[in-house]
């Protein structure tokens, strides 16, 4: 019989974590061995699957990350940025795969996690599907052939329950289409719009968020010059797709040296 790993969700009863239990119940390539939440969390102590009004799955929401971690080859993480902090520190410990799907990290926090990633697999990505990871390799070829006559903004939209902005996928955007431009985003973003700003400044890059309703997660990439305009767009419907990028890439990093990763290494798409 060939080993499964095993795997802990962590933010358990979040959008995600709800996702992300289904998605490995319903792998035959692992196993779903813990569910952390936060302490004073309604569902801990509670079965999973019960809790998320499916089959029992024998296994119980916990509050103790170390105590879930020691069962596991594998953590996926979709929850707060300190939080994922936590998280790298123990699963450095123990030398497990951390895919990472938390956004609204500041430098500061992913500066935090180089030493974790001396230890362990650390997985990190704004975006864990395959269709944002493939735009932000066109994103950066379209960038690196347009000069700047042409405005780049990256326009997203999320549902109202969205705590973060710009999203993590729209600063991925952002950082492929400066670097297709070959310059720093933090020297061009432009993040605040409001009042009296002046015209917009040539070679920015923009960036505009929309929070509304259900909206899963929708991005596009405008390239506009007097005359004529491009649109690069990805439309996330199903919240399965992510969860599909972060197993695969909780399988793929089994047996990987330790180090820093995202969702181009696992897809294969380095150009
Ligand atoms: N990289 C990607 O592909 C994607 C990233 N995300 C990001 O994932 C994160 C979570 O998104 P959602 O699931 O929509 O949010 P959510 O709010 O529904 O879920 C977050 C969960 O984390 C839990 N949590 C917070 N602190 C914790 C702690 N210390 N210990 C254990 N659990 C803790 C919360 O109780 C909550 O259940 C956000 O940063 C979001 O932007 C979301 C979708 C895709
Ligand atoms: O919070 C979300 O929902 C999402 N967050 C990620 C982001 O910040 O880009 C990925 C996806 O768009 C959904």
């Amino acid at each position: 019989m060939t080993h499964k790993p095993g795997i802990v969700v962590t933010g358990a009863s979040g959008r995600m974590g709800q996702m992300l239990v289904r998605i490995i119940s319903e792998s035959d390539k692992a196993q779903l061995v813990g569910a952390v939440e936060r302490t004073g969390h309604d569902w801990v102590g509670q079965d999973i699957g019960t809790a998320m009004g499916a089959r029992a799955s024998g296994v119980t929401v916990i509050d103790d990350p170390l105590e879930a971690f020691a069962q596991a080859q594998a953590i996926i993480d979709f929850t707060a940025p300190e939080a994922t902090l936590e998280f790298a520190a123990l699963a450095a410990q123990a030398r497990l795969v951390h895919v990472i799907g938390t956004t609204g990290m500041s430098d500061a926090q992913i500066e935090a996690l180089t030493p974790a990633a001396r230890h362990a697999v650390i997985v990190r990505a704004g975006n864990m599907s395959l269709g944002v990871n493939l735009l932000t390799q066109l994103t950066r070829k379209v960038a690196a052939a347009l000069d700047e006559d042409f405005d780049i903004e990256i326009i997203e939209a999320h549902h109202h329950h969205k705590v973060d902005a710009p999203s993590g996928t729209a600063l991925m955007l952002g950082e492929a289409a400066a670097e297709g431009r070959g310059v720093a985003l933090a020297d061009v973003a432009d993040r605040r719009r409001d009042g009296i700003t002046g015209a917009r400044e040539r070679g920015n890059i923009g960036f505009v968020a929309i929070r509304g309703g259900d909206i899963v997660g929708e991005h596009d990439v405008l390239f506009a010059a007097p005359g004529e305009r491009i649109t690069l767009r990805h439309v996330a419907t199903d919240r399965g797709v992510f969860a599909r990028g972060a197993l695969r890439a909780a399988l793929w990093g089994q047996g990987k040296p330790p180090g820093a990763y995202d969702m181009v290494d696992v897809l294969g798409l380095n150009d």
